[in-house]
């Protein structure tokens, strides 16, 4: 039999010792403020080892109730399930601009997401961080950002609790965000294990995630996926995919998913075994995105993942990306140069300008 390379979820009989699923990080040392330093230093090395070794983790203690986590699947489930004329009633355009079509936020139907050039086989609404003045007045990424992000988010009207409960959980996910860049800052600050210099894990540095993080331009998506139709040759045929290899953009991700097996497949370090990263009820999927690798010159990595659903049902995922400021400017962290010793791998950049650079590739323009 041809080894597809999936591990979990029905995968071929696994060697001893082979990797079976992501390592765990209980953030709840870093949210209460009553938590001794030691409780925090066990925290940051678990993320140094996870961001070290996978790019991706399991993110428990975040404190969020589980009734929250359910209601967040099902309103967007629900939504999904309305007809296509209500939903294309917030099709994405640009609200800032003349013509509408062409805008990233709202919702995007079957198959106008691309990536790699590909269509994905899924449908979404697209929230945004909306921007603190008035539209016209945008200047941060020039008439891109204008046509393409400005305005403001386009909500459903049904179901009618789904923006205040949305809201509420936004503001949520950004304090568990903040405490998790803190913990990330503190861990590139700690001794490297087995050398006796430096790293106190207290240095100004280490708040350098929250600092351009205050402004988080985030990005919330609500994204629903029909199974895939069943391939002739499951090893070899990967011509639909319900979202291609990608790395994500910005700092965190955080991910909530419904209980679907065996969708959401995370690539590792060896570059061609793919891991099922399935559901554990009450923890999110973290990873990090290409900021955290060109912060860190390399020494955490964007972790390629991607997502094929051929399980049972119409599969709902809700990430949420935790994202550097908008004007936010990114370059390797002398520290983190040091520390690995390479020349730095990354040019300055905005966040900004990264996130449009994609964004404008993510939308088939035929
Ligand atoms: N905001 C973030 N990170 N979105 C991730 C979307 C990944 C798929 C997209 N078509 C792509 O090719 O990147
Ligand atoms: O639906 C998922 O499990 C992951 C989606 C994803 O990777 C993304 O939207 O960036
Ligand atoms: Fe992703």
């Amino acid at each position: 039999m041809a080894d597809s390379g999936i591990l979990n979820g029905g995968a071929p009989a696994m060697a001893p010792g082979t990797i079976k699923s992501l390592p765990m990080v209980d953030i709840s040392p870093f949210l209460a403020s009553s938590s001794s330093s030691e409780a925090r230093k066990q925290v940051a090395l678990a993320i140094d080892r996870a961001c070290t070794d996978f790019g991706f983790f399991y993110l428990t203690g975040h404190g969020i109730p589980q009734a929250r986590l359910e209601e967040v699947i099902s309103l967007a489930r629900e939504f999904f399930s309305s007809p296509a004329e209500e939903k294309n009633k917030i099709k994405r355009h640009d609200a800032g601009g003349p013509e509408g079509g062409d805008g990233a936020r709202g919702y995007q139907g079957m198959g106008e997401n691309v990536t790699q050039g590909k269509k994905d086989m899924h449908e979404a609404i697209d929230l945004y961080r909306e921007w603190d003045h008035a539209p016209t007045q945008s200047g941060s990424g020039g008439e891109g950002t204008r046509r393409t992000l400005e305005g403001p988010n386009l909500w459903p009207e049904e179901p009618k609790e789904l923006k205040s409960v949305y809201l509420e959980y936004i503001d949520q996910l950004q304090s568990v965000g903040t405490a998790l860049v803190r913990a990330m800052g503190q861990a590139l600050d700690l001794p490297v294990p087995g050398e006796s210099t430096s790293g106190t894990g207290q240095t100004e540095d280490s708040e350098i995630f929250v600092r351009n993080t205050s402004k988080s331009f985030w990005v919330m998506r609500l994204i629903g996926y029909p199974k895939l139709a069943t391939p002739i040759n499951p090893d070899a045929d990967l011509a639909e995919l319900s979202c291609g290899e990608h790395t994500d953009y910005g700092c965190v991700t955080l991910l909530l998913a419904d209980p679907t097996l065996g969708a959401l497949q995370v690539l590792l370090k060896d570059g061609k075994t793919w891991l099922n990263a399935d559901p554990i009820p009450g923890a999110f999927v973290v990873n990090i995105g290409d900021m955290i690798e060109w912060w860190t010159n390399g020494l955490w990595q964007s972790t390629k993942h991607r997502v094929i659903h051929r399980g049972e049902g119409y599969r709902v995922s809700v990430p949420f990306f935790f994202e550097p400021n908008f004007d936010a400017v990114v370059k390797p962290l002398g520290k983190c140069v040091e520390r690995n010793g390479k020349e730095p791998m990354h040019q300055e950049i905005t966040y900004g300008e990264h996130l449009l650079s994609k964004v404008f590739g993510n939308f088939d323009s035929t």
